[in-house]
């Protein structure tokens, strides 16, 4: 049987309490192997070998040797790429189509990206007056923050890891890293990366274990810990930054949304059918920047209700290996218990349903698996909760508009703000719509296109600062001011 183990120290070790929980497929619900929950000891040793690394060699190493250091990282996740895959695609579901393009490549290039950011960066300076002529010299000096706890989902796990992880350490930090109990495998794997790059033991470590009263809390309410950061529910969020508030701790947050997609009749049919396919039902819906709410232009509602449905329909459900699939299940049975909940909340609310809106029939070996419809609404009220709550599955409410001023307006009528689609061949129109949005991303006539060195991050309730280029370093390092008398 399978063992995921905490990578501490350098070291891949078990818990003190024997404590282990199941990791299943949710493509045919089979046990995977067991997971080690992490009580109090094991985050205490994870966190004292972070702190320890920070005054080791990893402290003293010079800004070039580090980045040279996390290419090799990236380098290796690539050659290992096969294995990272296989060990995504069991614990999420997901089609190797999908994680062989998005999840992995996205792994390996964090590390470098961050690193290459980081090393062209310049460091502020003024010249300031003084009464004797002289003058000053000020210049901020980037210091690492010490111990970053990175507290992070089940939906693009490797990805979303090592967005904050490649930052951190590209920055000097040390992390101890809280991947979700539903996909223990690619953060765990990353530990053999670490030391075959030689990596110093303690720079990165990895404790798993639930939310509430297990790592999750502990790790967050761990006074060497100094500062978090989080991906995940906005509701999780907020008791992250209740236990951050003890000792003034700094957090990051990227929490959930519910985007909107406005489509307006002067797009091209074709490129909005194929984003919002995407951004509806990529990763069986489970992507945070994911399209939840379609506003289409009257005249052209028909013909795009019409069309989306028949995408779905198209979608190839089935195993990840099988290389025509693009459609896996959801992360777990639990998930797929919420999402069939909105099923059955849209049919009461009044919604018409398009397409889907329940669970496949996969066949004797999948049944047992986390298997639901890409689904389709229209006809829902603006105030129903099918509207309004984040589903995080692999549907959408699809409402006709009329003028440009109603498409932002119901756009922006949300506690999220995280990311919206515009569609339109107007790009003076497109600016104006993606500048009056109330979202910390905008895409025109696109969908999860990124660039790495931009702003990433969610306006309202999605979230609290922005990641991603040099954005991270505010929050990823102490910067202090040092001012010399001429
Ligand atoms: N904005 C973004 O960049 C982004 C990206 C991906 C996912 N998300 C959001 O993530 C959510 C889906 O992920 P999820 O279900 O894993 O989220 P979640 O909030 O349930 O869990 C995220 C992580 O927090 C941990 N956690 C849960 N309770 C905790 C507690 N009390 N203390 C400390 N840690 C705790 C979990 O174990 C997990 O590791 C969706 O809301 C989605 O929108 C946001
Ligand atoms: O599910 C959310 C997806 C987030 C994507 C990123 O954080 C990224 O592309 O950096």
């Amino acid at each position: 049987m399978k063992e995921f183990k905490h990578f501490i120290n350098g070291e891949y070790v078990g818990s003190a309490s024997g404590k282990t929980f199941e990791n299943r497929n949710p493509v045919d619900n089979s046990l995977i192997g067991m997971v080690h929950e992490a009580g109090q000891p094991e985050i205490d040793a994870a966190v004292a070998a972070a702190r320890a690394a920070m005054k080791g060699p990893w402290g003293k190493m010079t800004q070039t040797a580090r980045i040279d250091l996390l290419n090799r990282v990236a380098d290796r996740i690539n050659e290992r790429f096969e294995e990272f895959l296989e060990a995504e695609c069991k614990d999420t579901g997901k089609p190797r189509k999908v994680a062989s393009h998005i999840d992995i490549p996205r792994g390996a290039a964090n590390f470098k990206a961050f690193s290459e950011t980081l090393a062209n960066h310049p460091t502020e300076a003024f010249k300031m007056d003084t009464p004797d002529g002289r003058g000053a010299l000020n210049y901020g000096h980037r210091k690492p923050k010490g111990v970053i706890a990175v507290v992070s989902p089940w939906n693009l796990p490797l990805l979303l890891m090592t967005f904050k992880v490649g930052p951190a350490l590209a920055c000097g930090n040390t992390v101890v890293v809280k991947p979700s109990e539903e996909t223990p495998a690619t953060a765990t794997l990353l530990g053999v990366v670490m030391n075959e790059c030689g990596v110093p033991a303690g720079v990165y470590n990895v404790v798993h274990g639930y939310g509430g009263d297990s790592a999750g809390e502990f790790l967050t309410s761990h006074k060497g810990v100094d500062a978090i950061t989080f991906t995940g529910e906005t509701r999780t969020g907020e008791i992250i930054m209740r236990a951050a508030s003890v000792g003034l701790r700094n957090i990051s947050m990227e929490c959930g949304g519910k985007n909107p997609g406005i489509v307006f009749a002067d797009c091209d049919m074709d490129k909005a059918i194929e984003g919002t396919m995407r951004s509806a039902f990529v990763n069986c819906g489970q992507v945070c920047l994911g399209t939840e709410r379609v506003y289409v232009e009257r005249p052209i509602f028909e013909e795009f209700v019409r069309r989306l449905k028949e995408g779905a329909e198209k979608l190839k459900m089935g195993r990840p290996e099988d290389k025509a699939v693009d459609f896996g299940p959801l992360v777990s049975q639990e998930h797929k218990e919420k999402v069939l909940s909105y099923y059955r909340l849209a049919v009461e609310e009044g919604a018409t349903v398009v397409t889907g809106g329940g669970v496949p029939d996969m066949g004797e070996a999948l049944n047992a698996g986390a298997w639901v419809e890409p689904t389709i609404w229209t006809g829902l009220a603006d105030d129903s909760r099918t509207v309004n709550e984040e589903i995080f599955g692999p549907c959408c409410h699809i409402r006709p508009f009329d003028t440009e001023e109603e498409a932002i307006a119901l756009a922006n009528d949300t506690d999220y703000g995280l990311a919206a689609t515009i569609w339109t061949e107007n790009t003076t129109r497109a600016s104006r719509v993606a500048e009056a949005m109330d979202v910390g991303l905008a895409w025109v006539n696109s969908w999860f296109l990124r660039d790495l060195r931009t702003a990433f991050g969610g306006a309202k309730q999605s979230g609290i600062g922005r990641e991603g280029g040099v954005h991270g370093l505010e929050f990823y390092t102490e910067l202090k001011n040092v001012c010399i008398k001429l």
